[in-house]
């Protein structure tokens, strides 16, 4: 076994992984990055990437059987299951050399492609090489959680990571779990020509405003996905083509096809962390707001750090850990002004508070501004007219701001920059936004804020009556 010695070694080249390692050997550090799967993590090959792509043909098929409202003749679209699968695999092939083993080589990265396991505080082993090093990453992510549902063990099941390869249309797509995962996918499917049922244990969309939830959750039941909600699963059977889902209210649900869409696990297995002194539970790596672990030396970002789960926040918990061990400066992470885009149609966007969240932190002191698409003109004009937004108030500054609606996840930019740079809503209203842009809606919010204070001021009005006595 040979002994490689290093500044950084970072255990897994997904978002987390590969945007440490850019940065800390432009910046002229050592790095070794350690990967036993494919390079591009979860992100490129099983998650956002090939999600979106497959979305996207969904929404062409959808094009084409909702053109009435524009004169155009709507038509039932021949979906080639198997073409739309070269279509995510091409969109996979076309980003993939960004995250490739030659580039990050040519960056000076030294890349190993095997699964890492500690062997000591300040040691990890992978390819027969022992890596000494100052600082670890662990960087590995998180895998589909299977939940102990009686059955499971006997039935084939999809998940994340097979459903994109799946090249025969499944007639009746069953669904256990209503998050981002559930919902998105449920929809390309349905748009795609499948029979989709969602059976969730709780509320579907779950984590969003409610209200913006129902929202979404209204599209998809108009446009035939069935989603059952508080449907407790209580055991599994049947084989491929012909799989029943019992329920505990004695309802079973039958279809040809089943995916796992339940939450995350993180991935931490076979790493060794008992060795290494850091702690772990079944959220992921034990760390503070530096995102250090119990043992000094060792960091985590993304998925396994145990927080919110998505690429950008990977992103992010790289530049904060950049800072700490390439720079040796203090960095902490937020939350508070994060976002996070769920790419139904129509998406649901939020950063900061939703309103709940924001009146049980802020009481009295909270103002809730609300704009719908319906006044928005690009909106009427696009024939996308359903959708609301609202923004969270405090002290004239935004505290949050949640999005349903077309490009949600676009307009929810202009908030997260300013959430996160503390502006005040006076900026957002002062802001000329071109007309007719979807975008105007978030300066009429603004502008909404502003508007009692000087439409409905008796003093205002009273000056402005002398002014018009005394100017010439
Ligand atoms: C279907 C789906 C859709 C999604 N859509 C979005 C979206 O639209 N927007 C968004 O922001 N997020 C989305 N996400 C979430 C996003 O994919 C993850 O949050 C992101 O990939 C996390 O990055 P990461 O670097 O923490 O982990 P990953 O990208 O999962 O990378 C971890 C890497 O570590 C490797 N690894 C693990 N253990 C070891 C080991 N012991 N040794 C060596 N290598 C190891 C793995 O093989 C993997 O390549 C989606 C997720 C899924 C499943
Ligand atoms: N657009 C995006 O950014 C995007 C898209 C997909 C995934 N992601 C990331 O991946 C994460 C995981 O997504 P997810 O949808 O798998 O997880 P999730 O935890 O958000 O949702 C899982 C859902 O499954 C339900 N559930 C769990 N066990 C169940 C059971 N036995 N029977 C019925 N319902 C059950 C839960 O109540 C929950 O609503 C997300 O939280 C997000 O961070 C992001």
């Amino acid at each position: 076994m040979s002994l490689i010695t290093t500044d950084i070694c970072i255990i897994g080249a997904g978002s987390g992984g590969l945007s440490i390692a850019a940065g800390a050997v432009q910046m002229g550090a050592r790095v070794v990055l350690i990967e036993g799967g494919e390079m591009g993590g979860d992100c490129l090959n099983a998650g956002c990437i090939p999600s979106k792509a497959l979305i996207a043909a969904a929404k062409a098929a959808q094009a084409m059987r909702d053109g009435a409202r524009f004169g155009i003749t709507p038509t039932e679209p021949e979906v080639d299951f198997g073409a739309v699968k070269d279509h995510v695999a091409r969109v996979i092939e076309t980003i993939a050399p960004v995250d490739s083993q030659e580039r990050f080589e040519g960056l000076g990265v030294r890349v190993i492609r095997d699964w890492a396991k500690f062997s000591g505080p300040d040691t990890v082993e992978a390819g027969g090489h022992r890596i000494k090093a100052r600082r670890f990453v662990i960087a590995t992510g998180s895998r589909p959680l299977v939940p102990p549902i009686p059955g499971v063990d006997t039935v084939p099941y999809l998940t994340n990571e097979t459903i994109f390869g799946l090249r025969d249309r499944p007639a009746h797509l069953l669904i256990i779990g209503g998050g981002p995962i559930g919902m998105e996918m449920a929809q390309a499917h349905r748009r795609l020509g499948c029979k989709v049922t969602v059976i969730e244990g709780s509320k579907a969309l779950g984590h969003d405003d409610p209200e913006l939830s129902a929202i979404v959750l209204a599209n998809l039941r108009a446009e035939g996905v069935e989603v059952l909600e508080g449907a407790k699963v209580v055991a599994l059977s049947g084989q491929a083509g012909d799989i029943t889902v019992a329920l505990e209210d004695g309802r079973q649900v039958q279809g040809t096809h089943l995916l796992l869409a339940a939450g995350r696990k993180v991935h931490l297995d076979g790493l060794n962390l008992e060795v290494a002194g850091v702690k772990h539970d079944g959220k992921g790596v034990t760390v503070g707001a530096d995102l250090r672990s119990t043992n000094r030396r060792v960091y985590a970002v993304g998925d396994a750090a145990g927080g919110l789960q998505f690429t950008h926040v990977a992103g992010y918990h790289a530049g904060i850990v950049i800072r700490q061990i390439v720079l040796g400066l203090p960095a902490k992470t937020s939350t508070r002004h994060i976002p996070w885009v769920t790419y139904t149609d129509p998406e649901l966007a939020q950063v900061g508070l939703t309103e709940a969240a924001a009146r049980k932190a802020h009481g009295t002191a909270v103002s809730v501004l609300r704009q719908e698409f319906a006044h928005n003109d690009r909106a009427q004009a696009e024939g996308k007219p359903v959708g609301l937004l609202k923004v969270m108030v405090v002290k004239g500054r935004p505290v949050g701001a949640s999005i349903v609606g077309p490009q949600a996840g676009e307009l929810i930019g202009l908030w997260a920059f300013a959430i996160a740079s503390r502006a005040k809503l006076s900026a957002i209203a002062g802001m000329v936004a071109p007309y007719p842009t979807l975008g105007e809606i978030s300066k009429r919010a603004a502008g909404a804020y502003f508007s009692p204070k000087l439409f409905d001021n008796p003093t205002l009005k009273g000056f402005v009556r002398l002014v018009q006595k005394v100017l010439p």
